[in-house]
């Protein structure tokens, strides 16, 4: 196991002709790799290939990164914001916080962290740092160019930058942020629990994982809710986005991502400790919390 662990971090990434994070592995990593294509998952409601899955969710991403802030508005009517805010709110990070935002995208949280840091600088604070990492490069060329023009990019305060590689395979130290933060990007992923190892190995002990992702109604209008999900959101994606595909998978993998309880479990299992989840907005979203102690 330790030695697999040690060829994980073995891996170098880089940019393949469509814009993607292509990861390099040593050898016997190949094995373990040609295991996984065997098996099974779902992308949304359809049974593929492992592999087939990470391609897919690349290709939704790929083809919304232009329309995907203007679509988050459009089909949460704005509210992703305050779910975000939230978000940054339960975070409460101090100066000289080193943030990893993983499935990071076009910056929104990011920036919700250089924002929330700004406004409480002291004339004596540290350095803090946030590196934005997603697999796919359209999504963080979208971010880089919101960052410049908002001006983030000339932050004094805050240093940010940006990484192209999966959430699975990290290119990053062991022991090395004390925040990471992943916001509706978890489900995306293939191997969740191979995700939950990563942020652990790479969070400093004390270090807190916190994650905001689509979860289980509670309680409240589940035939609303339902409706709405599965006949206006793919709908939308094709009047606003000219898409009807990637909003009806992103629909479909709300449905299939684990529910309150079974997310926390799998937190534990990677080793977090004192792990908590709230649910927002009857449960539509849940904020999941631990700590690598
Ligand atoms: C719904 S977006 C969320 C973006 C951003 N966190 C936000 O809240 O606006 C999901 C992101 O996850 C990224 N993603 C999907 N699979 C990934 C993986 N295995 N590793 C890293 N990022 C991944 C996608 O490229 C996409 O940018």
């Amino acid at each position: 196991m330790a030695l697999r662990r040690s060829l994980f971090r073995l891996i170098a990434t880089s940019k393949t002709r469509n814009g993607l994070c292509k990861v390099k592995y040593y050898s016997s990593q190949t094995d373990t790799q040609t295991e996984r294509e065997k098996k099974k998952t779902h992308f949304g409601f359809e049974t593929v290939d492992e592999d087939e899955k990470t391609k897919k969710v690349h290709k939704v991403f790929e083809t919304v990164a232009d329309k995907y802030d203007l679509m988050n508005d459009v089909m949460s009517f704005g509210v992703h914001r305050l779910w975000k805010d939230m978000f940054m709110m339960m975070l409460a990070p101090t100066p000289g916080t080193k943030l990893l935002d993983m499935a990071g995208g076009t910056g929104d949280i990011a920036f919700r962290y250089i924002n929330y840091l700004k406004n409480r600088a002291g004339p004596n604070d540290v350095r803090s740092s946030v590196t934005v990492s997603d697999i796919n490069q359209s999504m963080l060329d979208v971010g880089k160019l919101r960052a410049e023009r908002q001006g983030y990019t000339k932050d004094s305060m805050v240093d940010i930058d940006w990484v192209c590689a999966d959430a699975e395979e990290l290119p990053l130290p062991d022991d090395s942020y004390n925040a990471y933060t992943i916001a509706f990007g978890i489900r995306n992923c293939t191997h969740i629990e191979k995700v939950l190892e990563e942020a652990y190995r790479v969070l400093r002990p004390g270090g807190r994982f916190l994650c905001l992702e689509f979860s289980h109604l509670t309680n409240g209008p589940l035939q609303v809710y339902d409706q709405y999900s599965f006949q206006v959101i793919p709908v939308m994606g094709q009047i606003v986005a000219g898409q009807w595909q990637p909003y009806q998978y992103l629909v479909e993998s709300i449905r299939q991502f684990p529910d309150q309880e079974k997310f926390k479990t799998m937190i534990e299992n990677a080793g977090f400790r004192q792990v908590t989840y709230e649910n927002i907005s009857f449960g539509v979203v849940a904020i999941h919390s631990g700590f690598k102690i």
